[in-house]
């Protein structure tokens, strides 16, 4: 890997997430460590056809012709996704270092040492001429941490200067947060992370269920609703709110039978409340609670989402880009951040990050061609 004199590698972080929605493509430099400069971003977005594809293939543990179809097709868009970042920056491919390859995740069970993103990392790297890092959570999950989730040690090198104790909440199809201790005199921080229940995916189904698109946009529905709390009290009784952290989630592991019989505004408005009580359910099982919460992901676009989080939480809950985040972006710099952590053989999980019993390596590398 190519290492300018400032330390700083020039990667592309990769990243299609359990929205389905398509894949989010950043070019940022990065030392791996503590120094981290945005370049460009964009989202590619997945067609109907394609996303019901990819949706076939949840659950599965196989390697069956399907699976293996859509995992080619799927490293195929994201070779096109990098043509077209590299385009709009402006930037040669043989000025990139790396790529940070997640892939999609289809099956997440940590329990069982199960996870699996598909995603082809040496045909990427055929298809674009550059370095490839893939597979980040195998290694954490075959030594018995979670697996995820891996954006926390991220979120920790962009923090520095804000008030602490920080949350750093990502709503993407589920939802997790980073809790990031005082700074002490040599900048570190401890960090503290799990995913905290469902993010958007619950809302997105019974949305499209309803017919009424692909997601609530601005939360207008669940505005027009009013929150059912015996369906909610349901909802909430899963066990995995009584866990203590670290801990992560697969998409599919709520099920929204509670709400089944209510009307779509309602419903919306129930599931909506969902993810933020399971989000302020989690601050018990935090060191200390937030002085402020930072959102990240598409759910902060949702503004009955970040009203109800507001009312629950009790202190400022602000969109990431308000401290100069994007927070669309971020997602995929974390792993262009952390595929410059894996060539450096740094850890890019912690025993509070993901419950794995020491700091972890990890990602597994393909050469350029
Ligand atoms: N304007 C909007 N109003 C309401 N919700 C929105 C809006 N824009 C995006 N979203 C929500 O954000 C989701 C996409 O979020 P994001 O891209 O962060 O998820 P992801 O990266 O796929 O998920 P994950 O973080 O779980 O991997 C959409 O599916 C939708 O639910
Ligand atoms: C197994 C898996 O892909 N988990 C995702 C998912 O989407 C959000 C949440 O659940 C998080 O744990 C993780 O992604 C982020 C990027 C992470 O690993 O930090």
């Amino acid at each position: 890997m190519m290492e300018a004199k400032d330390g700083l590698r020039t990667v592309v972080g990769l990243m299609s997430g359990t929205s389905m929605d398509g894949i989010d493509a950043a070019l940022l430099r990065t030392d791996g460590r503590d120094r981290v400069e945005a370049l460009s971003f964009l989202t590619i977005p997945y067609d109907d056809g394609f996303r019901a594809r990819l949706r076939g293939c949840l659950g599965r543990t196989d390697s069956g012709e399907t699976v293996a179809e859509v995992e080619r097709d799927l490293t195929d868009v994201h070779a096109d996704a990098v043509r077209r970042l590299l385009d709009k920056a402006g930037v040669a491919a043989a000025a990139v270092d790396l790529i940070g390859f997640h892939g999609h995740t289809i099956h997440h069970d940590p329990d069982r040492r199960i996870t699996r993103q598909i995603g082809d990392g040496a045909r990427l790297a055929a298809a674009t001429g550059i370095a490839v890092v893939n597979d980040f959570r195998s290694a954490d999950v075959a030594a018995g941490g979670q697996g995820a989730p891996l954006v926390p040690l991220f979120h920790r090198a962009l923090a520095h200067g804000l008030p602490r104790p920080l949350a750093v909440l990502n709503i993407g199809g589920v939802a997790n947060v980073s809790w990031i201790g005082p700074e002490s005199a040599d900048g570190e921080a401890d960090v503290v992370a799990c995913d905290t229940g469902p993010g958007n995916a619950l809302i997105d189904d019974w949305v499209l269920r309803h017919g009424l698109g692909r997601y609530d946009a601005g939360g207008a529905l669940a505005a027009s609703g009013r929150v059912d709390d015996a369906a909610l009290a349901q909802l909430m009784a899963h066990p995995y709110f009584g866990r203590p952290a670290p801990k992560s989630l697969d998409r599919d592991a709520f099920d929204p039978a509670p709400v089944a019989a209510l009307s779509p505004e309602d419903g919306a408005a129930t599931l909506t409340a969902f993810t933020a009580l399971s989000v302020a359910r989690v601050v018990p099982h935090l060191p200390a609670a937030p002085v402020r919460w930072l959102v990240c992901g598409g759910g902060r676009h949702n503004a009955t989402l970040m009203a109800m989080l507001a009312d629950r939480l009790g202190v400022p809950v602000e969109s990431a880009d308000l401290v100069g985040w994007d927070g669309d972006a971020l997602e995929a710099q974390a792993f262009g951040y952390l595929a410059v952590r894996s060539r450096l053989g740094l850890p890019l999980s912690l025993p509070a990050t993901t419950g794995v019993p020491a700091p972890m390596p990890g990602g597994v590398f393909h050469p350029k061609p």
